[in-house]
């Protein structure tokens, strides 16, 4: 979300592009943005504040005619500058209450959110709740060969209006305020490719999202995978945003001790149930009273986690069935008060995120992420080079022998289809391939209202073209003088290279919609041939399309090697 705080007064008139549904008029235009300017001079303790609320809150999902409630019936809320945390068991629809708060989750044809949720008395479905609020994921969405401060300077080119040392000012507060000065210029890396550490990249993901100053800051599990020490310094993180004024809520799995004594305030969830909803450290003397004791010196959480456990949530056994019913009736028969002083919160306004920049500064930013991220990833690039130079290699040995007469013409018309397969293939799985690992950060940042589609596609596409076309031109310099044509001149080189390109260009784009099919580069690569084949077979080469299965001929005209 966009504060008003967090505008620079010299970027606003070009780029601010948050808008209040019904004021899309000029007029209304220039009052947003008078707004913003006299909110530049509010201090940080007069940022807007959230309650976020939400009552009876119902999650029934349909599978195959059976219904199944995830969630049943929970309230709550998330105070301002107070850290709340989410436990229970796996599968007690922790990310599936963080997902419905956060406007993820929405209801479908199989799929009905019950409830009401309000962000200081306004319901949430009436406003962009996205503009308020911001929301980490339990994986890491980040571009891997891409340092840390590189990360955080495009997401605010691209998600914030200003002038460029604004934004350098804006990323140095924030590599100060999550400690990434050690890394901050390190190259963030993957589960693959050695980097910065799980809590330096979780950090990252944090930092992310605190580009925009969310007000709301919502997180799925942020210390999973990371040693005690380090989970605990991005629990005193949160505790810090939390005390500036944010919302902060997160699930969380197994906190240690230390850990779990800095919780603000506790929810536990058991099956779908609430089961607690209070302070963290009274959390103890509650359950004392309910009849489950915490054993002296034991972790609350640990033992909180295994009061809840379930072993088959579908079939419980008696003793899991009556603990988790009593545990319920317990804690809906205690009052709950709201004792949060709810003077100075406001209703809030139906405010829109949409793109801080145009089409031409997103993609000429999305043009030099996307280039910086290839370039360091130099891996594909020279696989590719070195499978065309196979090939040619390959062409050129069989071309040795080839005299230039009516004998060698069906050879040398199958050299020719050689290299539009092998261009064919080589482009398509490549470009296959660059997307199931984007496509997670595409996501993200296409809901978020950053850029257009248009603009990531053009910028990313013209980025990797010169990783395709120059191998292609190697290729097209080995194999080109070697087959026996009637001239051998510099245009008719260039024609030839240039048929190949568009052969790629096509190939490329078939390429880019099978990445986007699927989720993992392994089976980006998997289905290529299964739509490549017919178009090899459709390709004009082999005998007339009349001798295939009737009702096929068809696949000529999708086939990017027709000829
Ligand atoms: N769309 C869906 N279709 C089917 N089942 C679903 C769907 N969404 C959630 N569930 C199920 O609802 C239950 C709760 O899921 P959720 O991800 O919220 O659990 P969780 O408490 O976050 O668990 P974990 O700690 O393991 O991440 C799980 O059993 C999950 O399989």
């Amino acid at each position: 979300m966009i504060t008003p705080e967090v505008f620079s007064k010299k970027g606003m008139s070009s780029e601010i592009e948050v808008i209040t549904m019904k004021e899309q008029d000029e007029s209304s235009l220039i009052e947003d943005y008078e707004d913003k300017a006299s909110s530049l001079t509010k201090k940080q303790d007069e940022r807007i504040k959230i309650q976020l609320c939400w009552d009876n809150v119902s999650y029934v999902i349909e599978n195959k005619g059976e219904e199944t409630q995830i969630l049943k019936a929970v309230s709550g809320k998330a105070n301002p500058g107070e850290l709340l945390v989410l436990m229970g068991s796996s599968g007690a629809g922790k990310t599936t209450l963080l997902n419905i708060l956060a406007g993820r989750l929405k209801s479908s044809n199989n799929a009905k959110i019950i409830g009401q949720i309000t962000a200081n008395g306004t319901n949430i479905k009436d406003i962009d709740f996205g503009y308020y609020s911001a929301y980490v994921t339990q994986e890491d969405i980040l571009l891997p060969n891409l340092t840390p401060r590189e990360s955080l300077m495009f997401s605010s080119r691209l998600r914030m209006p200003g002038h460029y040392n604004a934004h350098v000012d804006r990323v140095n507060t924030i590599i100060q305020d999550l400690r990434l000065m050690k890394c901050a210029d390190n190259v963030i890396g993957s589960i693959t490719k050695k980097g910065l550490s799980g809590g330096e990249r979780k950090r990252v993901c944090i930092g992310m999202e605190l580009i925009t100053d969310p007000i709301v800051l919502l997180l799925d599990e942020p210390t999973s995978g990371l040693d005690s020490f380090t989970a605990e310094v991005v629990i005193d993180l949160l505790i810090e945003q939390a005390r500036k004024g944010r919302t902060v809520m997160s699930t969380i799995h197994q906190p240690s001790t230390s850990i779990f004594d800095k919780f603000d305030r506790l929810i536990l969830l058991a099956e779908g149930h609430l089961v607690y909803q209070g302070k963290a450290k009274d959390s103890p003397k509650y359950f004392a009273k309910t009849g489950y004791e915490v054993p002296k010196l034991m972790n609350p959480a640990d033992f909180y986690m295994r009061l809840l456990h379930v072993v088959d949530r579908k079939h419980p056994t008696q003793e899991e069935h009556d603990k988790i019913e009593n545990l319920v009736s317990a804690y809906n028969s205690i009052e709950t008060t709201d004792d949060y002083d709810k003077s100075a919160l406001e209703p809030l306004a139906n405010k829109h995120l949409v793109a801080a920049t145009n089409f031409a500064e997103q993609f000429v930013l999305l043009f030099r992420r996307a280039w910086i991220n290839a370039r360091r990833d130099p891996l594909a690039g020279q696989l590719l080079f070195a499978e065309y130079i196979m090939v040619a290699v390959l062409v050129d040995l069989i071309c040795n022998n080839l005299a230039k007469n009516y004998d060698s013409a069906r050879t040398r018309t199958q050299l020719l289809f050689l290299s539009m397969a092998t261009v064919a293939f080589f482009s398509c799985q490549n470009a296959a391939m660059q997307f199931p690992s984007e496509t997670p950060l595409f996501l993200k940042e296409s809901k978020q209202r950053i850029y257009s589609t248009a603009s990531y596609y053009l910028s990313k596409s013209i980025a990797d073209l010169p990783m395709q076309f120059l191998p292609l031109l190697v290729y097209c310099l080995m194999v080109y003088w070697t087959i026996p044509f009637n001239d051998y001149d510099a245009s008719k080189f260039f024609i030839f290279y240039f048929v190949l390109v568009l052969l790629q260009i096509a190939a490329i784009g078939l390429g880019y919609i099978l990445g986007c099919m699927v989720k993992t580069e392994t089976v980006a690569l998997a289905i290529c041939p299964i739509f490549l084949q017919p178009m090899m077979l459709y390709s004009g080469l082999f005998p007339s399309v009349n001798h295939y299965p009737e009702g096929f001929s068809w696949i000529q005209y999708i086939s990017v090697i027709f000829i």
